[in-house]
């Protein structure tokens, strides 16, 4: 995008690429770059004076975090695409730019292509806002969406997803939550003015969601999703201190006519609620080498822009806070089992009389109100019986299952997951 520029905003012509760091030097790339640029040296690029903009695209924690504490230090602008980074260490790394009068943006780091960090930053943030809750992991959306429509297999869809460049180096990060859950902390941070303790997010991945869980949830009405879902918790007040939060990520029964229930394949898509402007969504390609570079190349211009505008005062200038991080105070993430949820939960059961009369005197007993009973199939001698509740506070309900786990009756407990 930055040397095929013809079409783009003028102000990309403006830019010239210095140093492009890699890890091997041979590997055949699609880019034609000017000759000399490539180099392994990252040192020399972070500490080297002509440079005003370092976008960090390697990935990984320690290495990225260094070179960009590093660029920091050297005075440059920092563009990055790397949520694990900024969701782990973005205290330290605001901090250090805010000393160093450097801006850190991170537009590709949630939502890929989606324009919602500058959003949430500016046009936005003059709403209360309540909630967010995104599909905000390409990867897995793509997994969900190929098992539920064609019936494929966890491990074929995932590894197309990693062909097609939308999984991490390691997918584990995407398959088992941990990639949502740091762009549900930058999220949140973003949308309820406080920094976001990312060992406190609740993360579940996708593994435990099957064929037969997608078809259940199909009948009942509903498709699975891998929600990452970040909520005001407390009252709101006079104090300038950021709220109590729940911030989640977890396979999710979505209801099929929820703005999200159609949000397929590597798309993605973020609701925001907020007061007074109510609803908005935001949505597109969520991972992928084009919708990537879009939003890194957006953060190089807002740069660019800044750097022309300042190019000739002399005197020391103030961040614009529209465009920096200024949070001080951490937010307090309420424990999930403290917050209510309605869930789906599937039994397998010894084929006896009485089993969900059982059940529902047991989840009776716990104050767990269900919705819905169904026992429509058998997996060999094994009857199904698949339970819906309504809302109920997650600790309770599993002391429910603890309990309906030591009767006889009960051969296991395959799914767990919630409805939104
Ligand atoms: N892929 C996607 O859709 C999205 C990715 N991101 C984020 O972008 C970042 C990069 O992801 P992605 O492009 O998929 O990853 P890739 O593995 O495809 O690319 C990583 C690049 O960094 C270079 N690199 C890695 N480690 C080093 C090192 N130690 N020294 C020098 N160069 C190094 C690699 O060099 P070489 O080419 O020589 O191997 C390669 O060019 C990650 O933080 C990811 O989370 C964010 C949004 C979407
Ligand atoms: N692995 C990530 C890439 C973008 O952040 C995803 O699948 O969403
Ligand atoms: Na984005």
């Amino acid at each position: 995008m930055l040397i095929d520029n013809v079409g783009r905003h003028p102000l990309l012509k403006e830019v010239e690429i210095c140093r492009v760091g890699v890890k091997s030097l041979d590997k055949p790339r699609a880019v034609e770059l000017p000759v000399g640029i490539i180099t392994t040296d990252l040192e020399a690029i972070v500490t080297d004076p002509q440079i005003d903009i370092i976008v960090e695209l390697i990935g990984g924690i320690d290495r990225a975090r260094e070179l960009i504490l590093k660029a920091i230090a050297n005075g440059k602008h920092v563009v990055t695409a790397n949520k694990a980074v900024i969701s782990r260490f973005g205290a330290e790394i605001f901090t250090a730019a805010n000393q160093a009068g450097v801006y850190v943006l991170l537009e590709a780091a949630v939502g890929g292509g989606i324009p919602v960090i500058q959003p949430l930053k500016q046009s936005l943030s003059v709403n209360r806002i309540n909630t967010v809750i995104g599909i905000v992991n390409g990867t897995t959306n793509y997994i969900l969406t190929r098992m539920q429509n064609e019936g494929a297999s966890f491990d074929d869809v995932l590894a197309d997803a990693q062909q097609l460049g939308y999984a991490e180096a390691d997918p584990t990060a995407d398959v088992e939550g941990w990639d949502a859950a740091d762009k549900i902390a930058i999220l949140a941070s973003l949308a309820f003015g406080g920094r976001i303790n990312r060992d406190e997010v609740f993360s579940e991945g996708i593994r435990q969601v099957s064929k037969t869980d997608i078809s259940y949830a199909d009948k009942l009405g509903f498709v699975i999703k891998l929600l990452a879902i970040a909520k005001r918790c407390s009252p709101l007040s006079s104090s300038s201190s950021p709220p109590t939060l729940s911030v989640r990520v977890h396979p999710t029964l979505v209801p099929k006519s929820h703005p999200l229930a159609s949000i397929n394949g590597v798309y993605n898509a973020i609701l925001v609620e907020g007061e007074p402007l109510g609803q908005v969504m935001f949505f597109g390609p969520g991972a992928g080498a084009g919708a990537t570079a879009s939003a890194v190349s957006s953060d190089i211009l807002n740069l660019v822009a800044h750097l022309k505008s300042r190019q000739n005062s002399h005197s020391n200038y103030n961040l614009d806070p529209l465009l920096a991080c200024s949070h001080q105070d951490y937010c307090q993430i309420a424990p999930v089992s403290e917050l209510d949820a309605r869930f789906y939960t599937r039994f397998l059961t010894r084929d006896q009389s009485g089993v969900i009369g059982k059940l529902g005197t047991c989840f009776g007993k716990y104050g767990v109100s269900l919705e819905s009973v169904v026992q429509t199939g058998f997996q060999g001698e094994l009857a199904e019986i698949v339970v819906v509740t309504h809302d109920v506070q997650e600790g309770k309900f599993k002391q429910a299952l603890d309990e309906i786990r030591t009767f006889e009756a009960i051969h296991s407990i395959p799914s767990l997951l919630r409805v939104i």
